[in-house]
């Protein structure tokens, strides 16, 4: 059978039926988040029938709109979008969803705000029966806990009438360990841990879920998958975006908050977590919590030798200028904020003891792309003296998360001819040519699940604050203006002083150029 064939006899990725009725309170309704990715995520479900026909939105945001312009608002966007994007709009499912919007003016500080929820819910539950209720901080993160607060104490995460009530949670969960366990408590005494959803979108991406499809859902991978095989991991998470509009924030957060104790650790978690009993949430994110744990905590020594902090120069990327990071927008021009960080790191416990994982996330790189590499020990025995082995690149897995999304195994073949030559070749899998899947943001399966309930591709607060505690004196030796500031050049592969870092331990990072 050819891979065509193969593909289309593959059953339709999402043949499960519509979640159950309820109304998703979106607090923030105006802002950025809710018109670029959370509406585009719900028209999506919208398009699959993966929502009740009783389902509702409701907008909540200090800007002034009535239903009916709030809906024009969120038309006018969908359309640029869709343009931009080279798409078409869906009109029937559009207006299907647009049929189901509506928006309450009020201030997140104003009691006033949260009797209007639930007057909408108690007339909801009149009109229907049913008053399920999910509430969707799309707000500043200054506003997570109060918001949370201020539902609890107006009764809103009442369960007791056979309803549900739960909170989805954006990020940045807190901006170090203490400020993640006081969110963390904050939310606690307003909902219940069941009721709350703490979002990480990578985990939203179809390539980071099939981690655990590839793992264990295959027979061949996990005999291979401890220190006994394995050499190192390498992550990595490169992007060509510079800090755009977002300088305020992000330089007040740099590379390693933003991207290291949650996204960058969920692929780690993925990768290096035990099987879990069940495909239940909890045990998934028992297992998960367990290997964040394990991550060995740095001393300072360790900071000094095994991480790197690095800040982009101008450049070019693909033709476009970048100026100096300091001279972005919102920057301070003498900031020591870091954009780009690499970390080797060790995981603490019987599987991978001995093998290190490596780490490196920055702005303005040469390319996009997110991706875990993993590599194998060599043969134990040279056989192919005509080309030493040790001059071919060992086995490894590499898994794309974006883009390009797949997986391939490197292995050696000989080399057609009379002599025993061995070359590299690639076993090379890619989700485009396999599997026929519409555009998506990420968010829909977010949303989905947290309407159904389940809690899988959320971070339980345990998740939450280990990957904290490991980054933890990491920012307390660099705030104490340890380690040097390293620079790269925007569109280069990153500073050199990373490919110090894994070159003096015998490997190289998968190139990036
Ligand atoms: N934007 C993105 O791409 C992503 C965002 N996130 C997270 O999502 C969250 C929201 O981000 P984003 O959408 O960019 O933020 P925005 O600032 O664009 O949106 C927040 C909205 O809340 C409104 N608002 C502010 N103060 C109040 C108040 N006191 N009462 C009622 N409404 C108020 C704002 O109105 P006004 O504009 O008038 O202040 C705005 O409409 C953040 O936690 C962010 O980290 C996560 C991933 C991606
Ligand atoms: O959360 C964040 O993620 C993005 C990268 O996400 P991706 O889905 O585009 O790969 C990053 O650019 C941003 O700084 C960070 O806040």
């Amino acid at each position: 059978m050819s891979m065509t064939e193969a593909a289309s006899k593959r059953p339709a990725h999402d043949d499960q039926g519509p979640a159950p009725a309820s109304t998703l309170f979106i607090f923030g309704a105006s802002g950025d988040l809710t018109k670029r990715l959370v509406m585009p995520a719900l028209y999506n479900l919208a398009r699959e029938g993966a929502l009740d026909a009783q389902f509702q939105i409701v907008g909540v945001d200090i800007v002034q709109h009535d239903d009916a312009d709030y809906r024009a608002f969120l038309t006018d966007t969908a359309h640029q979008m869709a343009g931009a994007a080279g798409l078409t709009l869906n009109e029937t499912a559009w207006s299907w969803l647009m049929d189901r919007i509506h928006y309450i003016v009020g201030d997140f500080d104003s009691a006033e705000t949260y009797k209007k929820v639930g007057a909408w819910l108690d007339q909801r539950k009149s009109e229907t029966g049913q008053a399920n209720a999910v509430f969707y901080m799309a707000v500043t993160p200054r506003f997570f806990g109060s918001i949370a607060e201020k539902l609890g104490e107006n009764g809103l995460f009442d369960e007791s009438e056979n309803a549900f009530r739960r909170i989805v949670v954006e990020k940045p969960f807190g901006t170090d360990l203490a400020s993640a366990k006081a969110l963390n408590a904050h939310l606690l005494t307003a909902a219940q841990e069941h009721q709350i959803f703490r979002i990480d979108h990578f985990l939203g991406k179809e390539t980071v879920q099939n981690v655990m499809a590839m793992r264990f859902g295959n027979g061949i991978f996990e005999p291979l998958w401890n220190r006994n095989f394995i050499d190192h991991v390498q992550i990595t998470a490169a992007e060509t975006v510079t800090v755009e509009q977002r300088g305020k924030f992000y330089d007040a957060t740099g590379a390693l908050r933003d991207m290291v104790p949650n996204h960058m650790f969920q692929l780690l978690a993925m990768i290096a977590m035990e099987p879990p009993n069940s495909f239940d949430a909890d045990a998934i994110r028992t297992e998960k919590a367990k290997v964040v744990q394990a991550i060995a905590p740095m001393t300072p020594e360790d900071v000094l030798r095994d991480t790197v902090r690095a800040q982009y120069l101008a450049g070019n990327i693909g033709g476009r200028h970048v100026k100096n990071y300091q001279w972005e927008d919102n920057v301070a021009h003498d900031s020591h904020r870091e954009t780009y960080v690499a970390l080797k790191l060790s995981v603490d416990n019987w599987r991978w003891s001995g093998v290190p994982f490596y780490i490196r996330t920055g702005k303005a790189l040469a390319v996009r792309r997110t991706e875990i590499a993993i590599q194998f020990k060599r043969p134990p025995h040279r056989l192919f003296d005509e080309t030493p082995t040790d001059e071919l690149l060992p086995n490894a897995l590499v898994i794309r998360v974006q883009p390009d999304e797949g997986m391939s195994l490197r292995i050696a073949a000989k080399i057609p001819g009379r002599s025993v030559r061995l070359a590299e070749v690639d076993m090379d899998f890619r989700y485009s040519d396999y599997f026929k899947a519409e555009p998506s943001t990420g968010y829909e399966t977010l949303i989905y699940d947290c309407l159904t309930g389940d809690a899988t591709l959320f971070q339980r607060a345990d998740n939450i604050e280990a990957g904290w505690a490991a980054v933890q004196p990491i920012l307390d030796a660099w705030e104490a203006g340890e380690g040097e500031l390293h620079h790269y050049k925007a569109g280069s592969a990153g500073p050199s002083a990373a490919d110090h870092l894994i070159e003096r331990d015998g490997f190289a990072w998968q190139p990036l150029i």
